[in-house]
């Protein structure tokens, strides 16, 4: 297989955000990076990063035998410097932070309490390894960075999902990594294993709210975390409750990788939703696309640069609301928007028991499943499941302990 090389990576910051001379100082002498000189860029100049992506030149080791063909480089650019839609066809930095400042305005109005300041420093890779690895591969650079601190690319070469699976992210599929900082004892008021709920219930409010008539698109939650939309075929169709699970297909999961500097947590979320490529079951714009023609309805395909944006002032609100009240407050929109109100389901460890799910416990958000007898009546056990200890095959309604 042929791999892309790898591009360069292009860095701004706006309002909220560390200003660009101050990150490039923390860089330089708190993770010791050594930031070099200016780089001619179409009509502008930026400034480069030589080394700053050190994970990014220790993967391509792996995966690339000419080390000279790819370009490992930061590349800096004030605000009114951004990269022109020739350097980077896939994505417009521009319109990402048009976007953001716009949501941030709608945001503050609504709750003007809240610091918004998620993707205010911002990268960009056209092609990169992994938005989460360049900015957890080294300890020294992940305390560095400020809160809020975004990384989001077009294609991942290594891109990672959950239980150590590989993500695979050709184009279409839009991967953002966000930097969350915690206080350790903010335990107290809510586990940090919620934030993987919020990270799923922001990106599908992300899709529902991103303009009128979208709040009809078929996305879900599939528990824990992972982004199921309607598959074409079923639009429109009356679809009996007891197989609703057969009709959706994955377009998205959430990755956190946690991390802990000075009491506080440093939290990695990665996100990953296949907004338009066909493969390998369905996305975002090919189910709107249907929408349109099997029920009539005008919706625009979404744009990565909207959609990001939307997201990410969503999660930083979701997320500031959190660290005050703890996940109680989501749950009825978590319930609202996930596939499995009174599912039965087979629980293969525990002698294949026949179970319907009743929620989520509020204390860490494991699967809460109780036995049942045909007519659904409640009759005896009941099962509390973590996320990461067990898989879901939501078309077997088959609960497993992970191998
Ligand atoms: O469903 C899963 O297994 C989770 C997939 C998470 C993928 C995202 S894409 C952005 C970020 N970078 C990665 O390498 N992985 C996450």
């Amino acid at each position: 297989m042929v791999r892309p090389s790898l591009t360069p990576l292009y860095l701004s910051s706006v309002d909220n955000g560390v200003s660009a001379s101050q990150l490039i100082k923390r860089l330089e002498d708190d993770v010791g990076y050594h930031i070099q000189n200016v780089m001619d860029c179409g009509n502008d100049r930026f400034k480069i990063i030589k080394g700053l992506s050190a994970a990014h030149e220790m993967e391509q080791k792996d995966f690339y035998e000419d080390p000279d063909a790819t370009i490992k480089d930061l590349v800096l650019c004030s605000q009114g410097e951004l990269p022109d839609r020739q350097t980077t066809p896939y994505f417009s930095m521009k319109g990402f932070f048009n976007n953001l400042q716009e949501q941030w305005q709608n945001q503050v109005h609504s709750s003007s309490r809240d610091t918004l300041q998620f993707g205010a420093n911002f990268v960009y890779g056209e092609v990169l390894t992994s938005t989460s690895t360049l900015m957890d591969a080294n300890p020294r650079l992940l305390k560095n960075l400020p809160d809020g601190f975004t990384i989001s690319g077009t294609t991942q070469v290594s891109g990672r999902g959950r239980s150590g699976n590989v993500w695979v992210n050709p184009p279409g599929v839009l991967a953002v990594s966000t930097l969350m900082k915690l206080p350790l004892k903010s335990q107290d008021i809510s586990p940090v294993s919620f934030v993987q709920y919020i990270a799923t219930i922001a990106y599908i409010q992300a899709i529902l709210t991103y303009g009128p008539g979208y709040e009809n698109i078929p996305v879900r939650i599939k528990w824990p975390n992972d982004i199921y939309i309607m598959l074409p075929q079923y639009l429109g169709q009356v679809i009996p409750s007891n197989s609703t699970e057969t009709t959706y297909a994955k377009i998205g999961g959430i990755l956190v990788n946690t991390n802990i500097f000075n009491e506080e947590f440093h939290l990695v979320v990665g996100c990953g939703l296949n907004v338009s490529n066909a493969a390998p079951t369905t996305s975002v714009n090919l189910v709107i696309e249907e929408m349109n023609k099997r029920l009539g309805t005008k919706l625009q395909k979404v744009n990565n640069e909207h959609l990001l944006a939307n997201f990410l002032a969503i999660f930083n609100s979701m997320f500031n609301r959190f660290k005050r009240e703890g996940f109680e407050p989501f749950l009825p929109l978590y319930y609202k928007l996930w596939l499995h109100s009174d599912q039965i389901v087979h629980i293969h460890h525990k002698g294949n028991v026949r179970c319907k799910v009743t929620g989520i416990t509020k204390d860490w958000g494991f699967l809460v499943a109780k036995e049942v007898d045909f007519q659904g009546r409640f009759t005896g056990q009941t099962f509390e499941l973590q996320p990461d200890g067990n898989s879901f095959d939501m078309f077997k309604g088959l609960i497993s302990k992970k191998q």
